[in-house]
């Protein structure tokens, strides 16, 4: 039928997308996870696969399991991996040119950011470490047998849940060491410090470089991370960098002179370009090699001889790689990464390179979720079509970019338009309005499920990156410091317009909804005009005040977000909170979040609801149980949301396409 060609909810269960890509030395062959859904569990898995660059795709690993944090061996013989097969995370290997796989761990929790040495001899990795906890406070008397209730829970931590990992026990991440042989590992680190970050060898396998938040006051100090390097022979540690300001994936340069790292100044705001810097190990010397690029850069690999960098940043709602030398100007290689964020269209993806200087990546299309991809010969080749069978006989809505000046001050703006299958222009369409969160992050023409399913019910789906978002520079990320929600409206309502201009709206079925920052711009939204028809408000802050007192990491957003804590500028956090408009609300407004969301705790969608319940507005609530901020990580939770958002609109439909 007509209706089994176009994109249904249940459909998210077949996307597939590549992850945690490797590369061979010689470019001829890229590792990667092939992540699936699987209907039964309702949870993504993944196995590994390996595809030549004729695109020849050929398993690797197989079996129901979640594989992931892949790691090729310096002499492309081995693979390290984490999989979940013998029912928790443990370390394996597998022998590629014997198809040999072992178990190499044992482990009590779960392994992470395994990374090999240069002659391929150990494996460091990181593991949280439990303390004993004992409370403060037991009961007396309970008899022998009795079945008591639940004892209480004590906390005195900072950081006493996180959101996606529940309440937190005590204890701290350390850094071990594993022979390649396998057996014991020998941990590394004592110490009471969160030791997570990115690890890197020296060449001799004498030092391990690693960040990590490792200051007295590293709660309160929530991006002061700098590099550390530990001596394998001594097990001393010592700061490599101590600037106020973040500083993270450490990497050493093959010739073993250099060390490359990102970072900023911490100068307070919202935003701050991250850096590429890179340190003469000899000499000290540190320059960044990226102080003239206003963007943000993401991620690095060294070039094989140690003469630059291949650096990774978005732009315009698109992700590149470029090649920067030590000295000299950058290269721009691809602007065709993407696709890893299958939910909502923001910018998402990973690159590895070979010694030839071959990159591979994930290969983004509005159409299709992360495919491998390879640059080479300056041309980008597509290895592999994972969606093709799930999706090729669908007809999708095709995405297309424009722009357009704020009504605010004139400043251009950058949107995407997402048509329904069978869009006719001589016909009037209903308009989903859907809005990012971050704030500071970027959409961009890039695979989405939630887009896709709004288009497939017929509505023109209008997404742009108002000010504020990511991939357009530092000031116009700073637009919004201290100043969030504001002009950003304007330029929603600016998008709204120039779309209806383009005269296939029918001006009557305007509809929004937006999850996290879009939340917040959502209920903002509604406070501040009724032209939308209904709106759904997915996962918002709609009070500062409580936001910053119930959010998991709130010693960062009252610090970053706020010029104060909400207690000494109480006139501040309610003048940019939505629920201060509430007042105004006509539209019939949702609410839909997650139970066990902690960075934007579902009591700020209660506030809301029993507000407007309060006011008389037409409301309701969605709660999805268990589901965290991320909610379309499980493929049914991303189904729910798509499903009641698509309900609550048609509850307000009155007209139905019609010829103009
Ligand atoms: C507006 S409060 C912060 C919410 C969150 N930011 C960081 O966690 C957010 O906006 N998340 C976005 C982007 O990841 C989302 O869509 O969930």
């Amino acid at each position: 039928t007509e209706l089994s060609e176009t994109l249904q909810s249940q459909d998210v269960f077949d996307l597939e997308y590549a992850a945690d890509l490797n590369i061979t030395n010689d470019g001829s062959e890229v590792y990667f996870i092939r992540h699936y859904m699987d209907i039964h569990s309702d949870k993504k898995l993944g196995n590994i696969w390996k595809v030549t660059q004729n695109g020849e795709l050929t398993p690797v690993t197989t079996g129901k399991h979640q594989q992931y944090g892949m790691a090729l061996s310096p002499d492309n013989k081995r693979l390290a991996y984490i999989s979940s097969e013998s029912g928790n995370p443990q370390i394996h290997m597998q022998w590629l040119e014997t198809g040999a796989t072992g178990q190499m761990t044992n482990l009590t929790t779960a392994p992470s950011r395994l990374t090999w040495s240069a002659d391929g001899k150990y494996l460091a990795f990181q593991m949280f470490v439990p303390e004993k906890a004992t409370p403060p406070v037991s009961l007396p008397g309970k008899p022998e047998g009795a079945e008591w209730a639940e004892p209480a829970i004590y906390i005195d931590d900072v950081y006493y849940r996180f959101d996606g990992g529940g309440y937190t026990k005590p204890g701290y991440t350390q850094i071990f060491l594993l022979s390649a042989q396998g057996g014991t590992p020998r941990q590394l680190t004592f110490d009471e410090f969160n030791n997570n970050g990115a690890m890197s060898w020296s060449q001799d396998g004498k030092q391990l470089y690693f960040s990590a938040n490792r200051h007295q006051n590293f709660r309160l100090e929530p991006v002061n991370t700098d590099i550390y390097r530990y001596e394998l022979a001594s097990g001393e540690i010592s700061a490599v960098t101590d600037r106020n300001g973040p500083d993270n994936q450490p990497s050493v340069s093959p010739d073993g002179r250099y060390l490359a790292y990102l970072g900023y100044d911490d100068r307070g705001t919202n935003y701050e370009n991250t850096q590429v810097y890179v340190r003469d190990l000899s000499s000290g010397k540190t320059q960044s090699l990226t102080a003239d690029l206003d963007r943000s850069v993401d991620s690095l690999h060294w070039d094989g001889s140690s003469r630059g960098l291949y650096i990774q940043y978005d732009d315009q709602g698109k992700t590149r790689v470029a090649y920067q030398p030590l000295k000299g100007k950058a290269k721009q290689l691809t602007d065709k990464l993407g696709g890893q964020s299958y939910g909502r269209p923001y910018t998402s993806s990973e690159f590895d390179v070979a010694s030839d200087g071959t990159v591979t990546f994930t290969y983004s299309a509005p159409d299709r979720p992360a495919d491998v991809g390879l640059h080479t010969g300056g041309k980008d080749i597509q290895l592999t079509h994972l969606n093709d069978d799930a999706l090729g006989h669908k007809t999708l809505a095709k995405v297309e970019e424009f722009w357009f000046k704020s009504s605010a001050d004139g400043r251009d703006i950058q949107g995407w338009i997402a048509y329904p299958p069978g869009f006719d222009k001589d016909k009037k369409y209903p308009m989903v309005l859907e809005i990012h969160g971050g704030p500071v992050t970027a959409y961009g023409p890039h695979f989405a499920a939630e887009i896709q399913l709004y288009a497939a019910a017929g509505y023109v789906v209008v997404y742009i990156n108002p000010r504020g978002s990511s991939s357009y520079g530092e000031e116009f990320a700073q637009t919004i410091h201290l100043n969030y929600p504001s002009q950003d409206y304007d330029d929603l309502m600016s998008a709204v317009d120039t779309v209806i201009d383009k005269g296939f709206i029918d001006e009557r079925e305007l509809f929004v909804t937006g999850g996290s920052g879009g939340g917040v711009l959502s209920a903002w939204i509604v406070g501040h005009t009724d032209r939308f028809k209904a709106a759904v408000v997915a996962k918002p802050v709609i009070n500062w005040y409580s936001f910053v007192l119930t959010s998991d990491f709130y010693p960062y957003f009252y610090k970053y977000w706020f010029a104060a804590k909400p207690w000494e500028d109480l006139e501040g956090y309610m003048q940019r909170s939505p629920i201060s408009y509430v007042g105004n609300v006509t539209t019939p407004t949702m609410l839909l979040t997650g139970e066990a969301d902690y960075r934007t705790p579902i009591s700020e969608s209660e506030q809301y609801y029993q507000a407007l319940k309060l006011q008389g507005v037409e409301t309701a609530m969605v709660r999805i149980p268990d589901a965290p901020h991320g909610i379309y990580k499980r493929p049914s939770n991303l189904m729910s949301k798509v499903e009641y958002i698509l309900w609550w609109f048609e509850q307000y439909r009155d007209e139905r396409p019609v010829k103009n």
